[in-house]
C-alpha cells in the first residue's frame, strides 16, 4: 500500500484519537473513530482498516490488545500506537505489548510535541512516525501529513516512543517549577537537567541516545514542560498551589498519564539501578510523602557532582 490510506480505523476517541482522525479525514481518508463506549462493532471496522491506530491511555492498552486479538486482523494491516504510557503490570511500552501480541504486523508508533488542542486549531507542529519497517512508517507519514502537521520518519521505535512517555514525569515537575514561581533559571536548570535522565532510562530500555535529542525526545520534553495545556504540567501546578492529587484527578479533563508513569519508571530505575533524582522526588511529591517545595530543596542539596557523571 503506498501513498495516502484509504481506510484508517482510531480506537479511542479521547483527546489524541480525535485529534488524529480529523488529520487523517482531511486528508481525504476514510476514518473510522471507534470507543468502548460506542456500542459500535469493532470487528467490522478493524477487518476492513488499511491502518488501525491505538490511542487509548495506557491502562486501555492490554484489554483492546486482547479485543482485537480475538477478532484476528487481516494480514498486513497496520498497526500505529499513539500512547504515551507504561504498563503497570509489565512495566513495558505500548510499543513492546503491541509487538508481542501481533508480531508479525508492521507495527508503527507515532509521538511528538503534539498538544492536541493546538493541533484542532490547525496550530502548526511536528512529530515523529517510526518503525522497523520503513514502508509502514512511510504510509503513516503521508496519512497524516499538510501543511499543518509536519511528519518525519525514524527507526527507533522505542526511543521515540520512550521520549514521549518518559517527559511526562519531567511535565509535573515543571508544573511544580512554575506554581512554585522558581524562575526562568531553575525552569532552564530543571529542563537540561531532565534530558539527561531521560536519556540513561531511555537508553537502558533499548532507545538510541540520539533520537531523545530530537522531536519525540527535547521537542516533547519542551512542549509539555512549558504548556498550560499539558494535563500532566497541570498536576504538577496545581499540586505547588496546595490541591491534593485525588482533587487535581477528579477535575482533570483527560489523562495525565505521568502519574503513573513516574510510579511504574521508580520500580524500573531500583531494578536496573538507575539514577533518576527528578523522578524521585516526583514520586515522592505524588505520594503525599513531601511537599513541593521540599521536593525543590532536595533536589538542590544532592551532593555536588561534576556536570556529565552518569
Ligand atoms: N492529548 C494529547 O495532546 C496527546 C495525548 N497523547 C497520548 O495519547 C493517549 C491518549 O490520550 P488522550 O486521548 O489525551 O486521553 P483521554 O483521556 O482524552 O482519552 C483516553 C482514551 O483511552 C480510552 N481508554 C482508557 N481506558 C481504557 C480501557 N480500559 N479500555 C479501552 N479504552 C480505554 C478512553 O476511552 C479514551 O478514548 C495517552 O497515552 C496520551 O499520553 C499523545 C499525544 C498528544
Ligand atoms: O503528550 C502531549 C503533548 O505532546 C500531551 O501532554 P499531556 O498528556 O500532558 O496533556
Amino acid at each position: 500500500m503506498n501513498g495516502k490510506a484509504k481506510v484508517v480505523t482510531i480506537i479511542g476517541a479521547g483527546a489524541w484519537g480525535t485529534t488524529l482522525g480529523n488529520l487523517a479525514f482531511q486528508n481525504r481518508s476514510s476514518v473510522y473513530l471507534w470507543s468502548r463506549h460506542s456500542g459500535e462493532d469493532l470487528r467490522s471496522v478493524v477487518c476492513t482498516a488499511d491502518v488501525v491506530v491505538s490511542a487509548v491511555s495506557i491502562k486501555g492498552v492490554p484489554p483492546t490488545i486482547e479485543k482485537l486479538q480475538k477478532i484476528g486482523l487481516p494480514e498486513g494491516t497496520i498497526l500505529l500506537t499513539a500512547t504515551k504510557g507504561l504498563d503497570p503490570v509489565t512495566t513495558k511500552t505500548a510499543f513492546h505489548l503491541w509487538r508481542e501480541a501481533f508480531p508479525n504486523f508492521p507495527l508503527v508508533v507515532l509521538s511528538g510535541p503534539n498538544l492536541s488542542k493546538e493541533i484542532d486549531r490547525g496550530l502548526p507542529a511536528a512529530t515523529v512516525v517510526s518503525s522497523y519497517e520503513k514502508t509502514a512508517a512511510e504510509t503513516v507519514q503521508f496519512l497524516f501529513a499538510s501543511e499543518k502537521f509536519r511528519v518525519y520518519i525514524n527507526d527507533d521505535p522505542l526511543g521515540t516512543e520512550l521520549g514521549g512517555t518518559l517527559k511526562n514525569v519531567m511535565a509535573i515537575a515543571s508544573g511544580v517549577c512554575d506554581g512554585l514561581q522558581l524562575g526562568t533559571n531553575a525552569k532552564s536548570a530543571l529542563l537540561t537537567r531532565a534530558l539527561p535522565e531521560m536519556v540513561r532510562v531511555g537508553t537502558a530500555l533499548g532507545g538510541r541516545a540520539e533520537t531523545f535529542f530530537g522531536l519525540s525526545g527535547l521537542g516533547d520534553l519542551l512542549a509539555t514542560c512549558n504548556s498550560p495545556l499539558s494535563r500532566n504540567y497541570q498536576v504538577g501546578y496545581q499540586l505547588s498551589l496546595g490541591l491534593s492529587l485525588a482533587e487535581i484527578l477528579e477535575r482533570l479533563e483527560g489523562t495525565a498519564e505521568g502519574v503513573n508513569t513516574t510510579e511504574v519508571l521508580i520500580r524500573i530505575a531500583g531494578d536496573k539501578n538507575l539514577y533518576v533524582p527528578i523522578a524521585v522526588q516526583v514520586h515522592r511529591l505524588l505520594q503525599g510523602e513531601i511537599t513541593p517545595a521540599e521536593a525543590v530543596t532536595e533536589l538542590m542539596r544532592r551532593d555536588l557532582k561534576s556536570e556529565f557523571d552518569r
